[in-house]
């Protein structure tokens, strides 16, 4: 796994974000758009071609693959890619997981982008957030980088479209596994509930010192 650092302190990171943030929540609006507008066919296609001016005025200079995940010189990491988490991905819902006291917690909510049964959402979107979130619980509560090795999510009961929170907690440590438990609620209760297996892979072995001072920038963050 490559690092990748750039010499930028946290006025240059909000900098960055407040310039990109507002992008991405157009084109997750424009998403939203596409999916339930009832505008006749004429207005679709000037939409399509309107759309396809600004993409290709954006790709006039573009990075090759995907966005990656640099870390400033205070080792804070910025995975604004993440398919969860990513300030400049629209298709994130975006999730905002915060840390304390070893219990990770979120709040989003899920609009038409998310559903997978009439009406609900998708289960694979429900175990996405699941495993970023215990992804970031494993990672910030042991203080030390952890990548999900078995995520078993149980679906109790459909979960509806809407605001919905998330928790998660890590139960224990084995050597380089953490055991992390948690659920999605919505306001009438649990709808899913997660087990998961989480590995600090053998390649960071030897690294503890800046791997520590990652976890902790990333729970500070
Ligand atoms: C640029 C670098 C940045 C890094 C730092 C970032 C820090 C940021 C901080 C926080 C951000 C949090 C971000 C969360 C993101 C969301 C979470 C994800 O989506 S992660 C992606 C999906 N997961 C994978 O792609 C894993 C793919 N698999 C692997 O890489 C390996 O298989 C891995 C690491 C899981 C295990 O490989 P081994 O070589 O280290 O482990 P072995 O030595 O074989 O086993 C160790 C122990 O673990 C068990 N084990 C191995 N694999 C297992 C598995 N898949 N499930 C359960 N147990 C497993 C084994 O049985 C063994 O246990 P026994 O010691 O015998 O008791």
């Amino acid at each position: 796994m490559d690092f990748r650092f750039e010499d930028i302190g946290p006025a240059e990171v909000k900098r960055r974000i407040s310039a990109v943030e507002p992008l991405t929540e157009s084109v997750r609006d424009l998403v939203d758009a596409v999916i339930r507008t009832e505008v006749d066919d004429t207005a679709l296609d000037d939409a399509r071609r309107q759309i396809d001016d600004i993409v290709a005025r954006l790709r006039t200079e573009e990075k090759p693959g995907g966005f990656g995940v640099p870390f400033t010189r205070d080792l804070v990491g910025m995975p604004w890619g993440n398919a969860a988490t990513g300030v400049r991905n629209a298709i994130a819902p975006p999730l905002r997981p915060v840390t304390h006291a070893g219990v990770s917690t979120a709040e989003v909510t899920l609009g038409a982008a998310y559903e997978g049964p009439g009406g609900h959402v998708h289960g694979g979107v429900l175990a996405l957030l699941l495993d970023q979130l215990v992804g970031e619980c494993a990672s910030s509560g042991t203080s030390m980088p952890h990548f999900t090795g078995t995520l078993t999510v149980r679906y109790v009961r459909p979960t509806k479209l809407g605001q919905v929170s998330l928790r998660a907690e890590v139960t224990g440590t084995q050597d380089r596994k953490a055991f992390v438990s948690g659920e999605i609620h919505d306001s009438e209760g649990v709808t899913a509930e997660v087990e998961a297996i989480m590995i600090r892979p053998k390649e960071f072995a030897g690294r503890d010192e800046v791997m520590a001072a990652i976890a902790e920038a990333t729970a500070r963050d």
